[in-house]
């Protein structure tokens, strides 16, 4: 069994995997909540004691990083924490320092390069909102061309409300998504989700443009559900081509161990 591990900004999920790749169990925790155990055995969940190895994703810091292993280490469980390189799980990483990429984002690339047909949009929504492009050259090889970042839906509401003396006492909740908002809670929330949606066209026209057909648009992330809602009913993209996929990161990290197991180049 191999455990993967994916630290985001929010939130930290794990999932179990067996050795045909099924995960077998998963779970979540909000980050601030796994900072406060006291006690670290508390809190680790009993799948993890079948697992002899550890594959992790961490953009969220040092301070979470120095938790997470201390858990592992009570249980024996080898650690292996993730390092994007130039090439990988039969990836090309075009990214000019390709260490500086974020392992969210090529730990996603990785597992829709395994379980989808390429050329695709690559597109995280959390706590950030990532999109990259994801093409293939003449060997079959996946190449990442290069990709957006931007606040997520959560974040971009939030800074408004920090920097805008009037709208300090509001709170983050959702607005609803509408085309002439007629007050301020939808008048923000219909604005993130524009500004995330525009963006998300933007760049799938420019993949599309550069590849010469429809990408695929793969949309993961607490926000996907709501953004993949927003893409179709403001028709930006063909229904066909939207898909919800879930567990990207933990998918990619299992996909990624067994590149290393099987020997592939990294
Ligand atoms: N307690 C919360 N704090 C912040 N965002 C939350 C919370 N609960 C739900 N969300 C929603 O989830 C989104 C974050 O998604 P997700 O959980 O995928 O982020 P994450 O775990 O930080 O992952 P990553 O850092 O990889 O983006 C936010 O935009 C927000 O709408
Ligand atoms: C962009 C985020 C925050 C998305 O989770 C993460 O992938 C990250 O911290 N990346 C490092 C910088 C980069 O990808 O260029
Ligand atoms: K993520």
């Amino acid at each position: 069994m191999i455990l993967a591990i994916d630290a985001g900004n929010t939130r930290t999920k794990w999932g179990v995997f067996d050795a045909q790749g099924a995960m077998q169990s998963n779970g979540v925790w909000l980050n601030s909540e796994l900072m406060q155990y006291e006690n670290l055995m508390a809190c680790i969940p009993h799948e993890w004691q079948a697992c002899k190895q550890a594959v992790i994703s961490n953009v969220a810091g040092t301070r979470l990083a120095t938790v997470i292993k201390a858990k592992l280490a009570q249980l024996s469980i080898s650690q292996c924490w993730v390092v994007p390189t130039k090439q990988a799980a039969n990836l090309l990483n075009r990214y000019e320092s390709p260490e500086k990429l974020g392992s969210d984002r090529w730990l996603a690339m990785i597992a829709v390069r395994h379980d989808y047909v390429l050329p695709a949009l690559v597109i995280n929504a959390g706590t950030a909102l990532t999109l990259d492009a994801l093409d293939i050259d003449k060997t079959m090889q996946g190449v990442f061309l290069g990709g957006l970042i931007l606040p997520g839906l959560h974040l971009m509401q939030q800074s408004l409300l920090e920097k805008a003396a009037d709208l300090s006492t509001l709170d983050v909740q959702s607005g609803d998504l509408q085309r002439f908002p007629l007050n301020t809670h939808s008048a923000i929330y219909s604005g993130a989700l524009s500004a995330m949606a525009g963006a998300v066209k933007s760049m799938y026209n420019k993949l599309e443009q550069h590849v010469g057909l429809a990408p695929l648009c793969i949309v993961s992330g607490g926000d996907a559900a709501i953004l993949i809602e927003c893409l179709q009913s403001e028709l930006l993209i063909d229904a066909k081509q939207l898909v919800l996929a879930e567990h990207l990161v933990l998918k990619g990290l299992y996909f990624l161990e067994r590149s290393f197991a099987e020997g592939l180049p990294v």
